[in-house]
């Protein structure tokens, strides 16, 4: 459920450094990706600004020049050609600049220069991405991880505050609890450790229970987890075809990072063996380190997954470089060794049928065994869904169970655990011929015949 509030429109602008190693293409995708950021944060981006340099100024990240056409925009009225994407009713020199965005991590010193010389707000990159996640946490999980990589970007910037603030400032916001000698700065950093402690022990403590939720789950089942997990990059459709796959109400919005907490459902229909699918937050280029650490558990669900669909979406110019940037993250967190089937998305999107038949095939050629679908095409996930089922049954083994007339209350059991290739009355009782992985039949064959031989008699008399 969103629980945003409607705010007026704020205005961003956006600046960044072109290196000599990055390809116009690619720095445009970045430029693209982060006006996406904004939108998600509710930022209208008006204009851009653009430097080549061979590399970031150390001081305030951009020339001096730059610096003053910026301060310059941001401080005089807007003229109706400057803006981008121009809202129409607006009368550009109402339009006041909220904040500059700037698409690279900033050092805190550099940011507060640059905030100086151009007189207003500025939020890099990191920001950006951890303002979104902040926003977006649900679960006590998340938010915990979510606030650690938070305190890990903001410590030292309150530092580069408090130093300019001098020792005036200093006092003011000096409170109690100082030990005598110990500056401001040790305190706030001592806070902070503290802080990200108690949270990284709650965050332990969150992961314990869920350890033991999942081996009761395991247990209840009595099988391996037949799981797959949805891995991809944000805004790829990995919430979208868990839903179309499970039949379930997950968070689908055209936002970056709408997803932040790990769902778990079985797919529908219900198949055999039962396979459980779980949605996982997105990745994004240079996702903040400290996120890469704090998600890493969520991550680790992956892992538990006995297969991944790692979902790209297909229509998007910048899918290669996305594609890649999950191959990474997945490979950090040691999951490259998970059987991985690559599922471009949005195949919709394209164009017309014969784009959209042409980039199927070279996608088919450059990705062999990839399948391209689209999410919103019900003959395509039911596809998927199969392809998705027949990898969780090449380890299933055929079998004979005989149900006796006085166990008649297991025969929903029988149906739920496996597939029923035949069943037929016998005299003693139903007999069924089935497929099911071997350790529920195992359960199947101890259900119906308890322990040992002696017990089976028993059974019978029951
Ligand atoms: N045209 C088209 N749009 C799609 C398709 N699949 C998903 N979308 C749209 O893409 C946007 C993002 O979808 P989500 O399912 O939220 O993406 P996600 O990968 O879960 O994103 P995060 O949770 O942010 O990582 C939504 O607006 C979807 O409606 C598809 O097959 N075709
Ligand atoms: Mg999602």
């Amino acid at each position: 459920m969103q629980t945003e509030v409607k705010e007026k429109p704020r205005y961003a602008i956006v600046a960044s450094v072109q290196l000599p190693d990055v390809s116009d293409v690619e720095f445009e995708a970045s430029l693209t990706e982060l006006s996406e950021l904004a939108k998600t944060l509710g930022f209208q981006v008006v204009h851009t600004f653009v430097q080549k340099r061979n590399s970031f100024d150390r001081t305030a990240y951009l020339g001096v020049g730059k610096l003053e056409e910026i301060h310059m925009f941001v401080n005089r009225g807007l003229r109706a050609d400057e803006l981008e994407h121009a809202p129409p009713q607006l009368d550009p020199s109402a339009i006041e600049i909220d904040v500059l965005l700037v698409d690279h991590e900033i050092s805190p010193s550099q940011a507060r220069n640059l905030e100086l010389a151009v007189g207003c707000e500025v939020m890099d990159r990191t920001m950006v991405i951890l303002e979104i996640f902040h926003r977006n946490a649900r679960s006590r999980a998340a938010r915990a991880q979510v606030e650690i990589a938070r305190l890990g970007y903001m410590a030292p910037r309150l530092r580069e505050a408090a130093k300019l603030a001098g020792p005036q400032g200093r006092q003011r916001s000096g409170m109690g609890g100082r030990g005598a000698g110990e500056s401001h700065t040790e305190l706030d950093r001592r806070k902070v450790r503290d802080r990200i402690a108690e949270l990284q022990r709650e965050i332990l403590a969150m992961e314990l229970e869920r350890k033991t939720q999942r081996a009761r789950r395991l247990e209840r089942q009595g099988q391996g987890l037949a799981g797959v997990s949805l891995v991809g990059y944000t805004n790829a459709g990995k919430s979208t075809l868990m839903r179309a796959l499970t039949g379930s109400e997950v968070l689908v919005a055209n936002k970056l990072f709408a997803t932040l907490d790990t769902t778990v459902r079985a797919i529908y229909p219900e198949s055999v063996p039962r396979v459980l699918v779980s949605d996982t937050v997105g990745f994004i280029k240079n996702l903040p380190h400290g996120l890469v650490a704090s998600f890493k558990s969520t991550l680790e669900e992956a892992l538990d997954a006995a297969l991944l669909l790692h979902v790209i979406d297909a229509s998007d110019p910048g899918f290669e470089r996305q594609l890649e940037v999950t191959d990474t993250v997945l490979q950090e967190i040691g999951a490259d060794e998970v059987p991985r089937i690559r599922v471009f998305n949005k195949i919709d999107h394209i164009g017309d049928e014969a784009a959209e038949a042409a980039w199927t095939a070279e996608l088919q050629q450059r990705y062999p065994g990839c399948v391209v679908m689209s999410a919103r095409r019900p003959a395509e996930v039911a596809a998927l869904r199969e392809r998705i089922v027949s990898f969780f049954q090449q380890d299933l083994v055929e079998d004979e169970v005989l149900l006796p007339w006085s166990a008649q209350q297991l025969r929903g059991e029988i149906y739920s655990q496996c597939q029923v290739l035949e069943e037929r009355a016998e005299e003693e009782g139903s007999w069924f011929r089935v497929r099911g992985e071997p350790e529920q039949l195992r359960r199947l064959h101890e259900q119906l015949n308890p322990g040992s031989q002696g017990r089976e008699k028993e059974y019978w008399e029951v």
